[in-house]
């Protein structure tokens, strides 16, 4: 068994867990923020920059890494481990996801899905086989199966028909995955329908999976109705495998996600914003490029520790990033990914003492009210 979680504590008001994910490169605490590090490298960071920030186990991605340099390419570099330098967990997203947002470059068969490469119009075919195939090749601890993301909106129809096929393309993800040292990871889909979600669940349960996905949010859904999603969904996952909330998220977001169970979450939100120079601090979001900061010494969050914030002024950052000086979004990111694991160790430390409920209130009402 590669990948399991041991549950260390409950949280006494909520389903939130504390929990211990072991996995072929170590051991990491849930609930557990994963940067993303689409094309094997969390953009601007060295290995060593991101774990400094708090980062144990980092994501990348099977349709970019297939596309450029190639699965066989990473394979001969000796996997994805080696060819980054990182000797944590690495998450490998099957490209579900990046072949569905593709839109009409990309059509939807049985067997799989041909697409045309967003770099250089190329035709590909992606079917589960395929993925499991790039997958293995790249070596992740934790591999995603290769699923059907239904857009936000949907028909029911549409929800039930990728939800179906979800099932059919996990099982034969499972049937061609071999590899003893990575983990299979279901995605539980069904849109924002709980009958759907409940039978997507159901059907993946049946598969036991080592860990499951839930996919198809945080795909332009409000997010009260994510959560009501989650509220309904949660209850009848198993304790004992992680549940991994793909592509969430922000403060809040990861506050309720946890809340209502989810051990895993990933987003490129903290560096996405970061390279356009807005950051989070306590007090919210600050966009430190705006002139306002033009004369403003102080660091960009004064209750913030990180590197950036123990060494440089708004006024400095601003400078760098109205120069397009790299250094100037390296820091607006070491501070982002900061910012987000230290959140994920107050909200580990508020389950310990069984106050989740007191610092979700206490974090909203600070950083909302910026
Ligand atoms: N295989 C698979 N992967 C997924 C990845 C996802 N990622 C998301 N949401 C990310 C949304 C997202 C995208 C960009 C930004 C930055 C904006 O400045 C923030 C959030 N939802 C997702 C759903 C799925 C899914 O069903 N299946």
């Amino acid at each position: 068994m590669p990948v399991k979680i041991k549950i260390e504590k409950k949280e006494k008001h909520t389903r939130a867990r504390l929990g211990k994910l072991t996995t072929p490169h170590g051991e990491v605490e849930t609930p557990i923020f994963m940067p993303v590090g689409t094309q094997a490298t969390v953009k601007t960071m060295t290995p060593e920059e991101v774990k400094e920030t708090g980062g144990r186990l980092v994501l990348s991605n099977t349709y970019h890494l297939y596309l450029r340099p190639g699965h066989d390419l990473v394979k001969e570099a000796g996997g994805l481990h080696k060819f980054m330098n990182w000797d944590g967990p690495i998450l490998t997203d099957s490209g579900g996801f990046q072949v569905f947002s593709l839109g009409p470059l990309r059509t939807i068969t049985e067997e799989g899905v041909e697409f045309r490469s967003h770099i250089d119009g190329s035709k590909h075919f992606f079917t589960p086989e395929k993925v499991m195939e790039i997958e293995q090749a790249l070596g992740a601890d934790i591999a995603m199966a290769f699923d059907e993301c239904a857009p936000y909106p949907c028909e029911k129809e549409y929800a039930v028909a990728a939800l179906e096929r979800t099932t059919r393309w996990a099982e034969r993800c499972k049937r061609v995955h071999k590899r003893e040292d990575q983990a299979l990871f279901g995605i539980i889909q069904g849109g924002v329908f709980p009958d759907l979600r409940e039978r997507s669940a159901k059907e993946l349960l049946a598969m036991d999976f080592p860990g499951y996905g839930i996919g198809g949010l945080s795909v332009g859904e409000p997010k009260e109705l994510m959560y009501e999603v989650l509220d309904q969904l949660m209850p009848i996952m198993p304790e004992d495998k992680p549940r991994y909330l793909m592509g969430v998220g922000s403060p809040d977001c990861l506050i309720e996600g946890v809340v209502r169970g989810v051990d895993m979450f990933d987003c490129v939100l903290p560096t996405r914003i970061a390279r356009n120079g807005t950051v989070f601090t306590h007090n919210g979001k600050l966009t430190v490029r705006n002139a306002e900061y033009a004369r403003d010494f102080r660091p960009m969050d004064q209750q913030c520790d990180c590197y950036a914030c123990r060494n440089y002024s708004r006024a400095y950052i601003r400078h760098l990033i109205k120069t397009d000086e790299i250094l100037g979004i390296r820091l607006t990111t070491i501070h982002n990914l900061h910012f987000i694991q230290h959140l994920m160790q107050n909200i580990r430390q508020a389950i310990r003492e069984d106050r989740l409920l007191e610092y979700r209130e206490d974090f909203l009402k600070v950083f909302n009210a910026g």
